[in-house]
Protein backbone atom coordinates (compact mmCIF):
# COMPACT_ATOMS: atom_id res chain seq x y z
CA UNK A 1 0.00 0.00 0.00
CA UNK A 2 1.51 3.77 -1.23
CA UNK A 3 1.72 5.28 2.37
CA UNK A 4 1.74 9.24 2.09
CA UNK A 5 -0.12 9.35 -0.96
CA UNK A 6 -3.28 10.46 -0.79
CA UNK A 7 -6.35 8.65 -1.57
CA UNK A 8 -9.89 9.68 -2.98
CA UNK A 9 -13.14 7.83 -4.41
CA UNK A 10 -13.40 8.68 -8.01
CA UNK A 11 -17.07 10.03 -8.70
CA UNK A 12 -19.57 7.21 -9.08
CA UNK A 13 -16.57 4.12 -8.82
CA UNK A 14 -16.20 1.94 -6.31
CA UNK A 15 -12.13 2.00 -6.64
CA UNK A 16 -9.78 3.61 -4.97
CA UNK A 17 -7.61 6.29 -6.49
CA UNK A 18 -4.03 6.62 -5.07
CA UNK A 19 -2.53 9.99 -6.57
CA UNK A 20 1.06 11.44 -5.56
CA UNK A 21 2.45 15.55 -5.83
CA UNK A 22 4.52 15.98 -8.99
CA UNK A 23 7.77 14.86 -8.48
CA UNK A 24 7.27 12.78 -5.63
CA UNK A 25 8.95 9.81 -4.69
CA UNK A 26 7.79 6.67 -2.59
CA UNK A 27 9.40 3.26 -1.81
CA UNK A 28 6.96 0.33 -0.61
CA UNK A 29 7.00 -3.33 0.11
CA UNK A 30 4.83 -5.65 -1.68
CA UNK A 31 5.04 -9.35 -1.14
CA UNK A 32 8.35 -8.92 -0.02
CA UNK A 33 9.42 -6.89 -3.17
CA UNK A 34 10.81 -3.58 -2.87
CA UNK A 35 8.69 -1.06 -5.10
CA UNK A 36 9.91 2.41 -6.15
CA UNK A 37 7.11 4.90 -7.45
CA UNK A 38 8.12 7.96 -8.98
CA UNK A 39 5.45 10.70 -10.37
CA UNK A 40 7.26 12.64 -13.37
CA UNK A 41 5.43 15.34 -15.41
CA UNK A 42 5.34 15.53 -19.07
CA UNK A 43 5.04 18.81 -20.68
CA UNK A 44 1.77 18.95 -22.78
CA UNK A 45 2.39 19.11 -26.59
CA UNK A 46 0.44 21.61 -28.14
CA UNK A 47 -0.30 19.37 -30.57
CA UNK A 48 -0.48 16.04 -31.52
CA UNK A 49 -1.53 13.80 -33.86
CA UNK A 50 -3.75 10.94 -32.89
CA UNK A 51 -4.44 7.57 -34.19
CA UNK A 52 -6.60 4.39 -33.62
CA UNK A 53 -3.70 1.85 -32.02
CA UNK A 54 -6.35 -1.16 -32.58
CA UNK A 55 -7.43 -2.84 -29.39
CA UNK A 56 -4.34 -4.48 -27.95
CA UNK A 57 -3.00 -1.26 -27.68
CA UNK A 58 -5.32 0.60 -25.30
CA UNK A 59 -3.96 3.35 -23.15
CA UNK A 60 -5.42 4.86 -20.47
CA UNK A 61 -7.00 8.34 -20.00
CA UNK A 62 -6.11 8.93 -16.83
CA UNK A 63 -7.85 12.04 -15.57
CA UNK A 64 -11.51 10.35 -16.21
CA UNK A 65 -10.16 6.64 -15.75
CA UNK A 66 -11.79 5.37 -18.80
CA UNK A 67 -9.89 2.72 -21.40
CA UNK A 68 -9.23 5.11 -24.43
CA UNK A 69 -8.34 4.06 -27.94
CA UNK A 70 -6.52 7.09 -29.27
CA UNK A 71 -2.85 7.16 -29.33
CA UNK A 72 -0.79 10.41 -29.65
CA UNK A 73 2.33 11.18 -31.60
CA UNK A 74 3.94 14.34 -31.60
CA UNK A 75 2.38 16.62 -34.52
CA UNK A 76 5.26 17.44 -36.63
CA UNK A 77 3.63 17.99 -40.15
CA UNK A 78 5.63 21.12 -41.07
CA UNK A 79 3.33 22.15 -44.21
CA UNK A 80 1.47 25.28 -44.12
CA UNK A 81 -0.63 27.21 -46.63
CA UNK A 82 2.80 28.98 -47.54
CA UNK A 83 4.26 25.75 -48.72
CA UNK A 84 0.89 24.52 -49.85
CA UNK A 85 1.32 24.34 -54.15
CA UNK A 86 -2.23 25.62 -55.17
CA UNK A 87 -4.02 28.62 -56.69
CA UNK A 88 -3.49 31.68 -54.35
CA UNK A 89 -6.99 32.36 -54.38
CA UNK A 90 -8.69 29.00 -53.37
CA UNK A 91 -6.01 28.99 -50.85
CA UNK A 92 -7.09 32.32 -49.55
CA UNK A 93 -10.79 31.59 -50.00
CA UNK A 94 -10.25 28.13 -47.50
CA UNK A 95 -8.09 29.54 -44.99
CA UNK A 96 -11.05 32.61 -44.27
CA UNK A 97 -13.23 29.90 -44.04
CA UNK A 98 -11.51 27.60 -41.60
CA UNK A 99 -10.59 31.01 -39.83
CA UNK A 100 -14.66 32.37 -39.53
CA UNK A 101 -15.46 29.13 -38.11
CA UNK A 102 -12.47 29.12 -35.76
CA UNK A 103 -14.36 32.26 -34.26
CA UNK A 104 -17.88 31.31 -34.35
CA UNK A 105 -18.70 30.26 -31.51
CA UNK A 106 -21.56 32.69 -30.42
CA UNK A 107 -22.57 32.85 -33.78
CA UNK A 108 -23.21 28.68 -33.79
CA UNK A 109 -24.89 29.48 -30.45
CA UNK A 110 -27.11 32.19 -31.55
CA UNK A 111 -28.35 29.85 -34.52
CA UNK A 112 -28.80 26.66 -32.06
CA UNK A 113 -26.28 24.26 -33.97
CA UNK A 114 -23.42 22.35 -33.31
CA UNK A 115 -20.02 24.06 -33.73
CA UNK A 116 -18.66 21.60 -36.23
CA UNK A 117 -18.04 21.87 -40.23
CA UNK A 118 -17.17 19.09 -42.68
CA UNK A 119 -15.00 19.20 -45.58
CA UNK A 120 -14.71 16.83 -48.25
CA UNK A 121 -10.56 16.73 -49.66
CA UNK A 122 -11.00 14.93 -53.28
CA UNK A 123 -8.32 14.45 -56.18
CA UNK A 124 -6.00 12.31 -57.72
CA UNK A 125 -3.31 10.69 -54.84
CA UNK A 126 -0.09 13.31 -53.89
CA UNK A 127 -2.36 16.10 -55.27
CA UNK A 128 -1.23 17.22 -51.19
CA UNK A 129 -4.91 15.99 -49.40
CA UNK A 130 -2.76 15.16 -46.45
CA UNK A 131 -0.69 18.18 -46.77
CA UNK A 132 -4.36 20.52 -46.68
CA UNK A 133 -4.85 18.58 -43.64
CA UNK A 134 -1.24 19.52 -41.82
CA UNK A 135 -2.00 23.21 -43.10
CA UNK A 136 -5.61 23.62 -41.32
CA UNK A 137 -4.00 22.27 -38.13
CA UNK A 138 -0.96 24.08 -38.43
CA UNK A 139 -3.13 27.49 -39.09
CA UNK A 140 -5.73 26.41 -36.69
CA UNK A 141 -3.95 25.26 -33.97
CA UNK A 142 -5.55 22.03 -33.73
CA UNK A 143 -5.11 18.48 -32.62
CA UNK A 144 -5.50 15.93 -36.00
CA UNK A 145 -7.55 12.74 -35.22
CA UNK A 146 -6.80 9.70 -37.84
CA UNK A 147 -8.95 7.56 -38.25
CA UNK A 148 -8.25 4.38 -39.99
CA UNK A 149 -11.75 2.62 -40.81
CA UNK A 150 -11.25 -0.49 -41.54
CA UNK A 151 -9.77 -1.26 -38.27
CA UNK A 152 -12.49 -0.49 -36.11
CA UNK A 153 -14.79 -3.14 -34.93
CA UNK A 154 -18.37 -1.58 -35.49
CA UNK A 155 -20.60 1.50 -35.23
CA UNK A 156 -21.08 1.51 -31.72
CA UNK A 157 -17.25 1.38 -31.59
CA UNK A 158 -16.64 4.26 -33.92
CA UNK A 159 -19.23 5.96 -31.67
CA UNK A 160 -17.21 5.18 -28.66
CA UNK A 161 -13.99 6.90 -30.49
CA UNK A 162 -15.68 10.14 -31.61
CA UNK A 163 -16.85 11.01 -28.02
CA UNK A 164 -13.32 10.25 -27.05
CA UNK A 165 -11.99 13.40 -29.54
CA UNK A 166 -11.72 16.31 -27.51
CA UNK A 167 -12.54 19.96 -28.63
CA UNK A 168 -10.62 22.23 -31.27
CA UNK A 169 -9.71 19.13 -33.38
CA UNK A 170 -9.73 17.70 -36.78
CA UNK A 171 -10.68 14.20 -37.51
CA UNK A 172 -10.10 12.83 -40.34
CA UNK A 173 -11.20 9.90 -42.21
CA UNK A 174 -9.25 9.06 -44.86
CA UNK A 175 -9.64 7.33 -48.20
CA UNK A 176 -13.23 6.84 -47.47
CA UNK A 177 -13.92 5.44 -50.75
CA UNK A 178 -11.82 2.23 -49.95
CA UNK A 179 -11.68 2.16 -46.12
CA UNK A 180 -15.82 0.14 -46.12
CA UNK A 181 -16.10 -0.68 -50.21
CA UNK A 182 -18.61 2.33 -49.59
CA UNK A 183 -19.10 3.64 -52.64
CA UNK A 184 -22.61 3.91 -54.40
CA UNK A 185 -21.69 2.92 -57.89
CA UNK A 186 -18.76 0.61 -56.58
CA UNK A 187 -21.05 -0.95 -54.46
CA UNK A 188 -23.55 -2.10 -56.67
CA UNK A 189 -21.62 -3.41 -59.38
CA UNK A 190 -20.11 -5.49 -57.36
CA UNK A 191 -23.35 -6.76 -55.67
CA UNK A 192 -24.73 -7.41 -59.86
CA UNK A 193 -21.72 -9.12 -60.73
CA UNK A 194 -21.91 -11.21 -57.22
CA UNK A 195 -25.76 -12.05 -57.81
CA UNK A 196 -24.74 -13.03 -61.31
CA UNK A 197 -22.16 -15.22 -60.10
CA UNK A 198 -24.12 -16.88 -57.78
CA UNK A 199 -26.68 -17.93 -60.03
CA UNK A 200 -24.16 -20.16 -61.37
CA UNK A 201 -23.72 -21.76 -58.31
CA UNK A 202 -25.23 -23.97 -56.39
CA UNK A 203 -26.49 -23.66 -52.29
CA UNK A 204 -23.48 -25.26 -50.59
CA UNK A 205 -20.77 -22.64 -52.84
CA UNK A 206 -22.93 -19.81 -52.25
CA UNK A 207 -22.86 -20.49 -48.20
CA UNK A 208 -19.23 -20.66 -48.38
CA UNK A 209 -18.91 -17.75 -50.34
CA UNK A 210 -21.19 -15.53 -47.65
CA UNK A 211 -18.97 -16.94 -44.82
CA UNK A 212 -15.58 -15.99 -46.31
CA UNK A 213 -17.30 -12.41 -47.55
CA UNK A 214 -17.98 -12.18 -43.67
CA UNK A 215 -14.28 -13.01 -42.31
CA UNK A 216 -12.90 -10.80 -45.40
CA UNK A 217 -14.42 -7.85 -43.93
CA UNK A 218 -12.74 -7.09 -40.46
CA UNK A 219 -15.00 -4.14 -39.73
CA UNK A 220 -18.76 -3.91 -39.62
CA UNK A 221 -19.09 -0.15 -40.47
CA UNK A 222 -21.53 0.66 -42.11
CA UNK A 223 -22.21 3.72 -44.58
CA UNK A 224 -25.74 4.18 -42.69
CA UNK A 225 -23.94 3.75 -38.79
CA UNK A 226 -20.68 6.41 -40.26
CA UNK A 227 -23.65 8.67 -41.23
CA UNK A 228 -25.69 8.65 -37.99
CA UNK A 229 -22.97 8.72 -36.09
CA UNK A 230 -21.86 11.68 -37.35
CA UNK A 231 -25.13 13.28 -37.08
CA UNK A 232 -25.22 11.97 -33.01
CA UNK A 233 -21.72 13.01 -32.27
CA UNK A 234 -22.23 16.54 -33.06
CA UNK A 235 -25.12 17.27 -30.24
CA UNK A 236 -22.79 14.82 -27.70
CA UNK A 237 -19.77 17.06 -28.42
CA UNK A 238 -18.70 20.13 -27.01
CA UNK A 239 -16.12 22.21 -28.60
CA UNK A 240 -15.31 23.09 -32.32
CA UNK A 241 -14.61 20.51 -34.53
CA UNK A 242 -13.68 19.55 -38.33
CA UNK A 243 -14.42 16.31 -40.03
CA UNK A 244 -12.38 15.60 -43.07
CA UNK A 245 -13.48 12.87 -45.47
CA UNK A 246 -10.61 12.13 -48.28
CA UNK A 247 -11.23 10.66 -51.38
CA UNK A 248 -9.36 9.89 -54.86
CA UNK A 249 -12.69 9.37 -56.25
CA UNK A 250 -15.46 11.90 -55.82
CA UNK A 251 -17.76 10.50 -58.32
CA UNK A 252 -17.76 7.02 -57.24
CA UNK A 253 -18.90 7.54 -53.11
CA UNK A 254 -22.41 7.20 -52.53
CA UNK A 255 -24.66 10.89 -52.42
CA UNK A 256 -25.74 10.24 -48.86
CA UNK A 257 -22.30 10.76 -47.55
CA UNK A 258 -21.85 13.93 -49.68
CA UNK A 259 -25.08 15.91 -49.62
CA UNK A 260 -25.32 19.38 -49.05
CA UNK A 261 -25.33 19.94 -45.01
CA UNK A 262 -23.35 16.78 -43.94
CA UNK A 263 -19.79 17.97 -45.38
CA UNK A 264 -20.22 21.89 -45.86
CA UNK A 265 -17.12 22.48 -48.34
CA UNK A 266 -15.94 20.00 -50.77
CA UNK A 267 -12.34 21.17 -52.24
CA UNK A 268 -11.09 19.61 -55.32
CA UNK A 269 -6.78 18.41 -54.84
CA UNK A 270 -5.92 18.86 -58.44
CA UNK A 271 -3.14 18.61 -60.58
CA UNK A 272 -0.08 20.83 -60.52
CA UNK A 273 -1.05 24.41 -62.08
CA UNK A 274 1.81 26.77 -63.13
CA UNK A 275 0.73 29.00 -59.97
CA UNK A 276 0.79 26.04 -57.84
CA UNK A 277 4.28 25.25 -59.36
CA UNK A 278 5.34 29.06 -58.33
CA UNK A 279 5.28 27.97 -54.97
CA UNK A 280 7.01 24.72 -55.17
CA UNK A 281 10.05 26.50 -56.88
CA UNK A 282 10.32 28.98 -54.53
CA UNK A 283 9.63 26.06 -51.46
CA UNK A 284 12.23 23.95 -52.70
CA UNK A 285 14.59 25.91 -54.82
CA UNK A 286 14.31 30.05 -53.72
CA UNK A 287 13.46 30.96 -57.35
CA UNK A 288 10.78 33.09 -57.93
CA UNK A 289 11.50 33.80 -61.87
CA UNK A 290 13.88 32.21 -64.43
CA UNK A 291 14.03 32.17 -67.80
CA UNK A 292 12.79 28.80 -68.17
CA UNK A 293 9.32 29.43 -66.75
CA UNK A 294 7.36 30.56 -69.96
CA UNK A 295 8.56 26.73 -71.34
CA UNK A 296 6.94 25.38 -67.77
CA UNK A 297 3.81 27.66 -67.97
CA UNK A 298 3.58 26.13 -71.57
CA UNK A 299 4.03 22.44 -70.72
CA UNK A 300 1.97 22.68 -67.93
CA UNK A 301 -0.90 23.59 -69.76
CA UNK A 302 -0.74 20.63 -71.50
CA UNK A 303 0.33 18.02 -68.53
CA UNK A 304 -1.78 16.08 -65.81
CA UNK A 305 1.09 16.20 -63.26
CA UNK A 306 0.50 15.49 -59.23
CA UNK A 307 2.22 17.97 -57.34
CA UNK A 308 3.98 15.25 -55.31
CA UNK A 309 5.72 14.19 -58.75
CA UNK A 310 7.14 17.96 -59.52
CA UNK A 311 8.01 18.22 -55.84
CA UNK A 312 10.25 15.32 -56.40
CA UNK A 313 12.03 16.95 -59.51
CA UNK A 314 12.75 19.92 -58.17
CA UNK A 315 14.40 18.74 -55.21
CA UNK A 316 18.33 18.56 -55.95
CA UNK A 317 19.52 14.94 -56.08
CA UNK A 318 23.17 15.96 -55.36
CA UNK A 319 25.09 18.86 -54.11
CA UNK A 320 26.05 19.80 -58.38
CA UNK A 321 22.46 19.80 -58.96
CA UNK A 322 21.58 23.28 -59.29
CA UNK A 323 17.90 24.90 -59.82
CA UNK A 324 18.29 25.36 -63.36
CA UNK A 325 19.14 21.42 -63.87
CA UNK A 326 16.20 20.71 -61.49
CA UNK A 327 14.32 22.58 -63.88
CA UNK A 328 15.04 21.28 -66.94
CA UNK A 329 14.93 17.92 -65.62
CA UNK A 330 11.14 19.13 -65.05
CA UNK A 331 10.68 20.22 -68.23
CA UNK A 332 12.17 16.76 -69.79
CA UNK A 333 9.80 14.63 -67.21
CA UNK A 334 6.65 17.15 -68.03
CA UNK A 335 7.27 16.34 -71.77
CA UNK A 336 8.19 12.86 -71.96
CA UNK A 337 5.29 12.22 -69.75
CA UNK A 338 3.12 14.28 -72.50
CA UNK A 339 4.82 12.01 -75.33
CA UNK A 340 3.66 8.87 -73.15
CA UNK A 341 -0.29 10.23 -72.93
CA UNK A 342 -0.25 11.05 -76.45
CA UNK A 343 0.89 7.48 -77.43
CA UNK A 344 -1.59 6.12 -75.19
CA UNK A 345 -4.97 7.90 -76.72
CA UNK A 346 -3.49 7.17 -80.14
CA UNK A 347 -3.46 3.43 -79.27
CA UNK A 348 -6.93 4.45 -77.54
CA UNK A 349 -8.10 5.88 -81.06
CA UNK A 350 -7.02 3.00 -82.78
CA UNK A 351 -8.72 0.55 -80.35
CA UNK A 352 -11.84 2.55 -81.14
CA UNK A 353 -12.13 2.63 -84.98
CA UNK A 354 -14.06 -0.15 -86.32
CA UNK A 355 -11.73 -1.20 -88.84
CA UNK A 356 -8.57 -0.88 -86.69
CA UNK A 357 -6.20 -3.99 -86.62
CA UNK A 358 -5.71 -4.69 -82.90
CA UNK A 359 -2.64 -7.05 -82.23
CA UNK A 360 -2.29 -8.87 -78.81
CA UNK A 361 0.85 -6.85 -77.48
N1 LIG B 1 -0.36 20.64 -53.09
C1 LIG B 1 0.85 20.36 -52.58
N2 LIG B 1 1.61 21.33 -52.06
C2 LIG B 1 2.82 21.05 -51.56
N3 LIG B 1 3.37 19.83 -51.55
C3 LIG B 1 2.66 18.83 -52.07
C4 LIG B 1 1.36 19.05 -52.60
N4 LIG B 1 0.90 17.88 -53.05
C5 LIG B 1 1.84 16.97 -52.80
N5 LIG B 1 2.90 17.53 -52.22
C6 LIG B 1 4.15 16.83 -51.83
O1 LIG B 1 3.96 15.46 -52.13
C7 LIG B 1 3.95 14.66 -50.94
C8 LIG B 1 2.71 13.76 -50.96
O2 LIG B 1 1.55 14.58 -50.87
P1 LIG B 1 0.30 14.25 -49.93
O3 LIG B 1 0.58 13.05 -49.09
O4 LIG B 1 -0.12 15.49 -49.23
O5 LIG B 1 -0.73 13.88 -51.07
P2 LIG B 1 -2.13 13.12 -50.94
O6 LIG B 1 -3.06 13.79 -51.94
O7 LIG B 1 -2.56 13.08 -49.54
O8 LIG B 1 -1.74 11.71 -51.48
P3 LIG B 1 -2.54 10.31 -51.28
O9 LIG B 1 -3.89 10.46 -51.89
O10 LIG B 1 -1.65 9.35 -52.06
O11 LIG B 1 -2.54 10.05 -49.81
C9 LIG B 1 3.92 15.65 -49.77
O12 LIG B 1 4.73 15.23 -48.73
C10 LIG B 1 4.44 16.92 -50.37
O13 LIG B 1 5.84 16.94 -50.24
Amino acid sequence: MLRDSKADVVNESQSVVLSMDDHEEVTDVFNGVKVWWASGKIPPQSKTISWFAGSEEKSKDWQGWRPTKWGNIVFEHPSTFDTLAMETQKKDEIKKDLIKFSKGKDYYAKIGKAWKRGYLLYGPPGTGKSSMIAAMANLLDYDVYDIELTTIKDNSELRKLLIDTKGRSIIVIEDIDCSLDLTGQRKKRKEKDDDEADKEKDPVSKLKKEAEKEGESGSKVTLSGLLNVIDGIWSACGGERIIIFTTNYVDKLDPALIRTGRMDKHIEMSYCCFDAFKVLAKNYLDIESHELFGKIEEVFAETKMSPAYVADMLMPKSEEQDGETCLKNLIAGLEASMEEAGKKSEAAAMLETKDGVVTEG
